[in-house]
């Protein structure tokens, strides 16, 4: 495969420099992989499954080629795994402080972060699904309000939220990291 050609779709620009960011700091071929793409794509309402699949076939068509999208959930333990796939209207509408008011009256602030990498080999062929989870909790926002809910998010063990840590030690330790690993080696078995 042309991995030189494969674009990587997403209407995020933090999301976008943490992922080169990532793929910069290892040494493989593949960091020269995505030929990086700044346009949104709409998204439908299901499963994290179910969202990342579209997303992927649309951008697919939309391009007429092979692509990557990504997408991103924020689940609470305590409201079973929501606002899941809907954080990111959870949290335009109701900021770091709705978040946390969410969970008052839950003992449990436990939630996870899912990433989902998606590959399309093109349009009208299935996507295929990279995930990668990462632990912690919500907590009160704490460190600078840059990328979406990293002020309120912090990972288990650490004593930091994604806000509060050097970029080198969130994207080693990150959803997005660690669905990105298994992309990459997805990718390398193509060779
Ligand atoms: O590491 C992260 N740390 C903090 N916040 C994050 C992170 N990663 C995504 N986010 C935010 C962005 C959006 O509010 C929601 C995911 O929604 P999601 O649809 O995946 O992202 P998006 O619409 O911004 O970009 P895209 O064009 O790739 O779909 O969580
Ligand atoms: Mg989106």
């Amino acid at each position: 495969m042309a991995k030189s050609n494969l674009i990587f779709v997403t209407g995020n620009a933090n999301k976008l420099k943490e992922v080169k960011a990532i793929l910069s700091a290892v040494n493989s071929i593949l960091l020269r992989l995505p030929c990086l793409y700044v346009i949104g794509v709409p998204e439908i309402q299901g499963t994290t499954q179910e969202v990342a699949i579209a997303k992927c076939r649309r951008a697919a068509e939309l391009l007429g080629a092979p692509c990557i999208t990504e997408d991103t959930a924020l689940c609470f333990e305590a409201l079973k795994g929501l606002p899941g796939p809907y954080i990111k209207y959870f949290l335009a509408d109701l900021g770091h402080e709705g978040l946390n008011a969410l969970l008052v009256g839950f003992p449990s602030k436990a939630a996870w972060a899912l990433c989902t990498f998606a590959y399309s080999p093109g349009p009208g062929s299935d996507p295929i699904l990279f995930e990668g989870r990462t632990d912690g909790s919500i907590v009160p926002a704490r460190g600078p309000g840059i990328f979406g809910w990293d002020a309120v998010f912090e990972p288990t063990g650490t004593g930091l939220t994604y806000a509060e840590m050097p970029t080198d030690q969130k994207n080693k330790l990150s959803h997005r990291y660690k669905a990105l690993e298994k992309l990459r080696e997805f990718l390398h078995s193509l060779d």
